[in-house]
């Protein structure tokens, strides 16, 4: 049973236990394996319960069987989920709700060296889009804190929140919390840690770990009297990353010493670490680069691989996907890594199936990764490869695609068009109960398309054999997700157009409408952030795919919230400028007045930088701050000066 403490961070995070009970929530804790057989509320009403324990420090589960069993559980069945899409929320602590004056994301994971290959292949190839020479690029590796991510401004410290507000926490810096090594405030993202050798000797006792300990000091309750004299003692301090000990290199010398490397930085620090973190340093690769609602693409979290297991293959099963693309996937000899009981891992394509000589009898090496189903690390014992001969869904002749095999019979292989269909509902989200069963069965009955779904009415739904209540249920859920509002973004992403992910469809969606997108010629496409060269035709080309579709279901009256657009962006009266605030500031807050540079155009930096082209100049700025901005050529204005300059006037 949970503690009381526990109980209360559950309904303080506004959760209940409501498809699932408290011993059931238990049980589930205890037995890892039971999740398997969970329903979806439950396993997602497990999720939202456990992490909100572990953000308000009171963790029951480990975070190998939070990472490897219940969330991958989740990205089994539903891999869009925003739990796995987006930053896990965290749970409000008392305290003001402020936009964080950059986003804060999580951090990309890898596992193995060939996942730490992959991510420096794409920046590789980023280099090359901007014409930048990958040789030269310098890499960091900095150890990555296990302790509780915040946001110093200079001013206020904020809690990292969902990546894009959070929640101010200035109070642990009024309680005496230092930055780490005499450090100064204002140096942006950071974590509040505490020593492990301190914690081990001074505070175990008093907490049951040092995310306990760390949730505690950001409370707004009354410091407990070991926590007050830990950070007395410094022991409990906010570590911003810019501070923390690196390693900087080329790519080369990274990857010639990586073990080497990895190792030092992780034992650097005392205290609790979880990995290293790798990225690099250009401003402008990074911008290129961007971000997915989850991590920066420029940054990736190392973390050590899991337990390794040497077993048999028995058989290779293609599965044909959404796009066409087949997928091997190895049956195993059943074998428990890392708690679970394993029996399936994909292979990364035919090509690899086919060069390393996977299929029955072929021993191979098998870690744990992130991934639900684990990948093939190595093949030890070579056997014959297994590789089809026709889809295994539309018996049509497979093509290759460079190392992929792929079905070319788009608009007639069931896995195709069951999987689309299937796809549009999930992304769409306001809806359920067109999970893959009740598809499989409209397939059955020849439905191809989604907008034929829409046309059903309820005694066909309960002439393919849905019982009354269901297909009552199902008409209702076509209702709901016509009705109910969705973002214009993600209902072009429904369509899957390859590419086209959330992302990118958000991406898109802020710079011209909805009902544009058809006519945009690749330059348009190319001319947006985040957009490659390469992939625009693929995108025109997917657009006209989908057109039939997209009329048919946009007459069916969608409830669409259109994206915000961003104004033509050289249009802005700030454009591209960084600006940076201090002093006490009239007109509005720090916040408000960062918002309406942002609007105009601008970035705003935390702290002044040779880059910075503005220091918005509040009352009561040391000389010394300004004697130091002039130095560094940056343009000192008044506050009323920055209002003028947002109007488009000149100062
Ligand atoms: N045990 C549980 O019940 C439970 C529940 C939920 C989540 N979790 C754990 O939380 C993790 C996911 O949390 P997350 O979203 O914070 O992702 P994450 O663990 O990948 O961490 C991302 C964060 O790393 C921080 N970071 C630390 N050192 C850094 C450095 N040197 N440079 C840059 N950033 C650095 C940043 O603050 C960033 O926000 C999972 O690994 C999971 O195991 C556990
Ligand atoms: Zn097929």
């Amino acid at each position: 049973m949970l503690t009381a403490n526990q109980k209360n961070l559950v309904s303080q995070a506004n959760l209940s236990f409501l498809d699932l009970s408290e011993q059931r929530f238990c049980q589930l804790c205890q037995q890892p394996d039971l999740i398997a057989s969970a329903g979806d509320n439950e396993l997602i009403d497990f999720l939202h319960i456990a992490n909100a324990l572990y953000r308000g420090g009171e963790p029951v589960i480990s975070d190998t069987d939070y990472d490897f069993t219940y969330l991958a559980e989740l990205n089994k069945r539903q891999p869009q989920h925003p739990l796995l899409q987006t930053v896990e929320p965290e749970p409000a602590f008392a305290g003001k709700t402020v936009d964080l004056p950059v986003i804060m994301l999580s951090t990309d994971k890898a596992y193995s060296l060939d996942d730490v290959h992959r991510w420096a292949g794409r920046i590789e190839k980023a280099c090359e889009e901007l014409d930048k020479n990958f040789a030269k690029l310098i890499f960091k590796v900095t150890p990555k804190l296990d302790g509780y991510a915040a946001f110093d401004d200079g001013n206020m410290l904020y809690t990292r929140g969902d990546g894009r507000k959070g929640t101010d926490i200035s109070r642990v810096f009024e309680r005496g919390l230092q930055v780490a090594n005499q450090g100064q405030r204002g140096l942006g993202p950071g974590e509040i840690v505490v020593s492990r050798s301190y914690f081990d000797e001074n505070l175990a006792d008093f907490f049951d770990n040092a995310r306990n300990f760390q949730a505690s000091v950001i409370k707004e309750k009354q410091l407990e009297e070991h926590a007050e004299l830990a950070i007395k003692d410094q022991a409990a301090v906010f570590y911003p990353f810019a501070l923390l000990p690196c390693w900087t290199g080329p790519w080369q010398a990274l990857i010639s010493d990586f073990e080497h490397i990895i190792k030092d930085i992780w034992h650097k620090v005392d205290y609790d670490v979880d990995g290293v973190i790798l990225e690099i340093i250009d401003d402008e690769l990074k911008q290129h680069l961007g971000a997915t609602r989850h991590h920066h693409r420029w940054q990736l979290a190392y973390k050590e691989n899991q337990q390794t297991a040497e077993v048999e293959v028995l058989s290779v099963t293609p599965q044909t996907s959404r796009s066409g693309r087949i997928t091997p996937v190895a049956e195993l000899e059943p074998v428990r890594l890392s708690g679970a009981l394993l029996s399936r891992a994909t292979a990364h394509h035919y090509k690899m199936v086919l060069d390393n000589g996977i299929g029955p009898g072929a021993i191979i090496q098998l870690a744990r990764s992130g991934e639900v189903i684990p990948k093939i690390e190595r093949v030890i014992i070579a056997a014959q490869p297994q590789v089809p001969s026709h889809c295994p869904s539309c018996h049509h002749e497979p093509i290759w695609d460079n190392d992929f095999l792929l079905c070319p019979n788009n608009f007639e292989c069931p896995a195709q068009i069951t999987h689309s269909m299937e796809h549009f509902f999930r992304v769409l989200k306001n809806n359920d109960g067109f999970g893959s069963a009740t598809i499989k069965k409209l397939y059955e009955f020849g439905i191809r398309r989604v907008d034929e779904i829409y046309a059903l009415t309820n005694e066909q739904f309960e002439s393919m054999g849905f019982g009354p209540k269901q297909s009552e249920n199902l008409l209702t859920q076509l209702l709901r997700s016509r009705n109910e509002a969705v973002e214009d973004w993600r209902f072009l992403a429904a369509f899957g157009v390859f590419r086209m992910g959330l992302g990118n469809c958000e991406r898109l969606l802020a710079h011209h409408a909805l009902v544009d997108i058809f006519n945009l010629s690749e330059v348009d496409i190319i001319s947006i952030e985040g957009f490659a060269e390469k992939t625009a035709a693929a995108i025109k080309e997917g657009f006209i795919a989908i057109k039939p579709l997209f009329d048919r279901l946009m007459a069916l009256g969608f409830n669409l919230q259109a994206s915000q657009h961003s104004q033509d962006q050289a249009a802005k009266t700030l454009a591209g400028k960084l600006v940076v605030f201090t002093g006490t500031l009239h007109s509005g807050t720090r916040d408000e007045l960062g918002k309406q540079a942002k609007a105009a155009g601008a970035k705003v930096g935390s702290a002044v930088s040779a880059k910075t082209d503005y220091l918005v100049a509040g009352d009561n700025v040391g000389a010394n701050k300004l004697t130091a901005a002039r130095e560094k050529d940056v343009t000192i204005i008044s506050e009323q000066d920055f209002l003028l300059l947002l109007k488009g006037e000149s100062a």
